[in-house]
This record gives structure tokens, C-alpha cells and sequence, in this order.
């Protein structure tokens, strides 16, 4: 069955396919998706913006019940979207089912937010004249996400999107057409008119580069990396477009003498490795105090050893599959570059053989790493992280601060003190205290700071301040 493309309510092939291959097992072909080309993500975008009008006075009754529909579809089908997620991106299937079960609720969450799109009403300082601050949908959205986050990536963009009244073209990453399409799916049963929504797979440098050159198209919400996100910055400032990116980081984790040495190296081991490392909040510097590192070092060094690497639909296993060739390649890069400058291999760090042919990598732990080494300064996005020893919890903050990055960072410590002072003082958008960096709840802010974010939050209620634009009204009743 090859899946194809919705656009203007109907299922529709494009000029070219690509095959979907699970990075546990490269013999298995998941299923072909049809790619679009720029005519047809043109279409899309016509058909978008002709829904518009209507959609945009939609009531917000019959946007509640469609989205809450989505999510009530998605939740009851989370183990089989979780499995295909599982079996296309590489991540656990309990990760996978998470990842799912966070999608319908994002969904259901955004249910409810379609029915309190509320303004204010004010006095004007004028006598007898009233001042009145609504919002109104910004037209065609062009929502552009990565491989990581298959389905609640998109979920929390797309859903957003729809209850505040526009209209969507969305691009999911060819690497992961599986989710996306599924997701599609859902969305064109669940009652919205034609061309509100599309669904346009295809390579990001043709669909990808129509949705941010093009007229039609109001916003660009963009999750990825960081070249491509300044890629489009410039694309949407040349447009005039709003736009809003989500690129990654090089999150932080302070470890104290006085922190829980098991709590410190499960926020430790769960935030760098679970998921591959290939979350932009996983944690890949852990700046640990002189008193405990020793013992940090030996006990994560000790977790590493027993972790169970293989085939993410396999039951037991606590890290999949590196999620391609390409990023299995770029992890390798950064874990011999590591070598090269000095720093001390602790553990891990090679290409494994099991079952089947797939892209398993033994997770990395480097120590005596400085933070001047670009293996502290680059994002890796792999199962590798590195210590960095400092004397005081002082020394512990400047170091955590001193990246171009600033999505989110951690601190372990039963030291009130500290934890306050870092909550109130680290440079990054979201921050956790004896947490893993990377985990976060689907209905408050997301987003980071400095080379990680550009733009308003994402998710829960701040997703309004992108989706919708303010309009101030004065009245002179006669
Ligand atoms: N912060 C995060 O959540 C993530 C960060 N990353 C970082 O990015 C690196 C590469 O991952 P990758 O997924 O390839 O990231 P990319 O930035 O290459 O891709 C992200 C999305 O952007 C699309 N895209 C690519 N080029 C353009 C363009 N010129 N105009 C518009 N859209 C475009 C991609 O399409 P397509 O892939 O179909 O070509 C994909 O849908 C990772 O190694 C990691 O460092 C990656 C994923 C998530
Ligand atoms: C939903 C995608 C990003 C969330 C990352 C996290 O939960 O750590």
C-alpha cells in the first residue's frame, strides 16, 4: 500500500516515494509514502488558504469536538501507534506507547483551550469609550517537525493550530512518515472541512523550503536543527512570517557534594541515554563537585555497564537503535573527536552487533572533559555524555551557563539553598531540581533560551501567544 498524501480533503500521490526503514532491523520495510513535490505542496497551501475564511469563523464548539475526538482516537490506539512509532524512530515501545498516550492528551488539552480563547474588556482613559483586546487566527500555518518526536512533536503543534482557528499544511520528517501519516489519518476522519488540514510529506529542502518561501503561508512553527532553523529565520524575516524554533541544547546537569547519589545517577542515566540521547533535553554535560565525583563517576560508569541495548520492540530492552546511518555516523564523529581532545573514555562508545542489522551504539561516558572541548560545546544527539569536574557549586553554575544553548539543565541537591539560587539564576527556559533534564509535562510552557529557541513557548496555554495575533478594539457607543 503506498500512503499518501491529504490535501484538500483527498488522499493524493505525489511525484515520487520513499521506503520507511526500522533502524532495529534494516531488512524491515515498514511502508511507502508518496513524496510531494513543489506543485503539490503549492496545492496544499491553496487549499489551505481557501478553507480559511470559513474555518476561521468555525465555533469553537464544533473545534472542541473534533479535537477531543483525535485524542480520544489516539488514546485508544496507543499501543499500535506505539509500536509503529517504536518501529520506525527506534526509541522503547514503553517510550514509543508514552509518546503516543502524550499525543492524545495534547490533543485533549487543546480540546479544552478551543473553548476558552478569552480577551479583556477595559475602560478606555477616553470617558465613555470602551477598549476591548480579542485574538484572531493568524491564516495558513506551515508546521515543520523532526525525527524525534514523531507524533507528539506534530501533536503539539497541530493541535494548537486548529483550536485557535487556522488553517494547517504540516510536514513531518521523511525519516519517520509512519506516525505522521497515521496521525493524518486520524485527523481526516475526525470531521474537519476539506483543506483545513494537509498533511504533505516530502523532502524538506522541496516541501520544506514552499512552505517558508511562500506568500500563503502566515507562520512557520519549526522543530530541528539548529542550521536549518536559522535557515528558516532568514526565510521568514525576508517574508515578514512569524515564526517560532525549537533546535535543541546542550543541557547541563549539576551534580553537589550533597546531593542523593542515586537520585544524581538516575537523572543522570535517564536523561542522557533513555531514548538514544536523541531528545533536545537530554542532558550531555554532567558538571559534578569535587566531593562526589568519584563516586558519581563509578556509579554511572556501573548503570552503563548493565543497560540493555537492542531491538526497541523488544521486551527488556532499555535503549534502542540510533535512529539512522547518518546520525550513527555524526554520533561515532563526536565520540572519537572526544578521544582526540584528550578527554578519558569511561565507558562505551562502539558500534554494536546483535540480531538483527540495525544502528546499535553502546551508550558513551567521558570524564575529565573541559568545558572548552567542542564535545562540550556541539550538540551530539546520541546516547553520549561527558563529565566535567569542578570545585563548587559557584564554579558549577558558570560552567552550566557558558553554552551558546539554553533549553533546559538540572541541578541534584538536598541543599535548598542551591536549588533555589540555580532555579533562579541557570540561563535556560525550563530547569529541574533532582529531575532528569529531559521529561517534561504536555501542558505548560516548553522552550529554551540563547541558540536553542527562537519565539514564543509551545504548548499549553502559552501556545496561544504564536497561533493567534491581538487585536485592541475602542467603541464609541452612539
Ligand atoms: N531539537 C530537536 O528536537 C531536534 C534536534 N535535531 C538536531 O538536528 C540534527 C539533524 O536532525 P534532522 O531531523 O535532520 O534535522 P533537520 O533540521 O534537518 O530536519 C528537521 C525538519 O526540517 C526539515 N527541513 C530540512 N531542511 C529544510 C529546509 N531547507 N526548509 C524547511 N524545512 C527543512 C526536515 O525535513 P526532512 O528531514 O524531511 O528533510 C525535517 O522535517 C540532529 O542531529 C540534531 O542535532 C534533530 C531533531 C530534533
Ligand atoms: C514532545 C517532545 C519534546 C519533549 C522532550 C521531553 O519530554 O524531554
Amino acid at each position: 500500500m503506498l500512503h499518501k498524501n491529504f490535501i484538500a480533503g483527498s488522499w493524493v500521490e505525489g511525484s515520487s516515494t520513499t521506503r520507511n526503514i526500522n533502524p532495529s532491523n534494516t531488512d524491515d520495510v515498514i511502508g511507502e509514502y508518496t513524496q510531494a513535490d513543489r506543485a503539490q505542496a503549492e496545492q496544499a497551501i491553496a487549499a489551505a488558504k481557501a478553507a480559511f475564511p470559513a474555518w476561521r469563523k468555525s465555533g469553537i464548539q464544533q473545534r472542541a469536538e473534533i479535537l477531543d475526538r483525535i485524542g480520544t482516537e489516539i488514546l485508544a490506539r496507543k499501543e499500535e501507534l506505539g509500536r509503529l512509532l517504536s518501529r520506525e524512530e527506534g526509541k522503547t515501545l514503553p517510550e514509543g506507547i508514552g509518546e503516543v498516550a502524550r499525543a492524545g492528551q495534547i490533543f485533549k488539552f487543546f480540546a479544552g483551550e478551543a473553548l476558552m480563547q478569552a480577551g479583556e474588556i477595559l475602560p478606555s482613559v477616553r470617558p465613555g469609550i470602551t477598549v476591548e483586546i480579542t485574538r484572531d487566527p493568524l491564516g495558513v500555518v506551515g508546521l515543520i517537525t523532526p525525527w524525534n518526536f514523531p507524533i507528539a512533536i506534530p501533536a503539539w503543534k497541530i493541535a494548537p493550530a486548529l483550536a485557535y482557528g487556522n488553517c494547517v499544511v504540516f510536514k513531518p520528517a521523511d525519516l519517520v512518515p509512519g506516525s505522521a501519516w497515521a496521525l493524518a489519518e486520524i485527523i481526516a476522519r475526525a470531521g474537519l472541512p476539506e483543506g483545513v488540514f494537509n498533511l504533505v510529506m516530502g523532502r524538506g529542502s522541496v516541501v520544506g523550503e514552499t512552505f517558508i518561501q511562500s506568500p500563503d503561508v502566515a507562520a512557520i512553527s519549526f522543530t530541528g536543527s539548529v542550521d536549518t532553523g536559522k535557515r528558516i529565520a532568514a526565510a521568514c524575516g525576508a517574508g515578514m512570517k512569524k515564526f517560532q524554533l525549537e533546535m535543541g541544547g546542550k543541557n547541563p546537569l549539576v551534580v553537589l557534594d550533597d546531593a542523593d547519589l542515586k537520585v544524581a545517577v538516575n537523572c543522570a542515566v535517564q536523561g542522557a541515554y533513555y531514548s538514544t540521547g536523541q531528545r533536545c533535553t537530554a542532558s550531555s554535560r554532567l558538571i559534578v563537585t569535587q566531593g562526589i565525583h568519584d563516586r558519581f563517576v563509578d556509579a554511572v560508569t556501573a548503570e552503563l555497564k548493565q543497560l540493555v541495548v537492542d531491538d526497541a520492540l523488544k521486551p527488556g530492552t532499555q535503549i534502542g537503535p540510533v535512529v539512522d546511518q547518518k546520525q550513527l555516523d555524526q554520533d561515532l564523529y563526536y565520540i572519537g573527536l572526544a578521544k582526540d581532545e584528550g578527554a578519558k573514555l569511561a565507558w562505551g562508545g562502539e558500534r554494536l552487533n546483535r540480531e538483527t542489522p540495525g544502528f546499535y551504539l553502546q551508550p558513551a561516558l567521558f570524564t575529565e572533559t573541559r568545558n572548552d572541548m567542542r564535545i562540550n560545546r556541539e550538540e551530539v544527539f546520541g546516547p553520549v555524555a561527558t563529565v566535567i569536574r569542578v570545585e563548587d557549586y559557584e564554579e558549577a553554575l558558570a560552567v552550566a551557563n557558558d553554552t551558546p544553548f539554553g533549553l533546559t539543565s538540572g541541578i541534584c541537591t538536598t541543599s535548598l539553598k542551591h536549588a533555589q539560587h540555580f532555579k533562579q539564576n541557570v540561563e535556560t527556559g525550563m530547569t529541574m531540581v533532582n529531575l532528569p533534564t529531559a521529561g517534561v509535562d504536555y501542558h505548560v510552557p516548553f522552550g529554551g533560551r540563547k541558540g536553542s529557541s527562537y519565539g514564543t513557548r509551545e504548548q499549553g496555554r502559552y501556545a496561544v501567544e504564536f497561533y493567534t495575533t491581538v487585536k485592541t478594539s475602542y467603541t464609541l457607543p452612539l
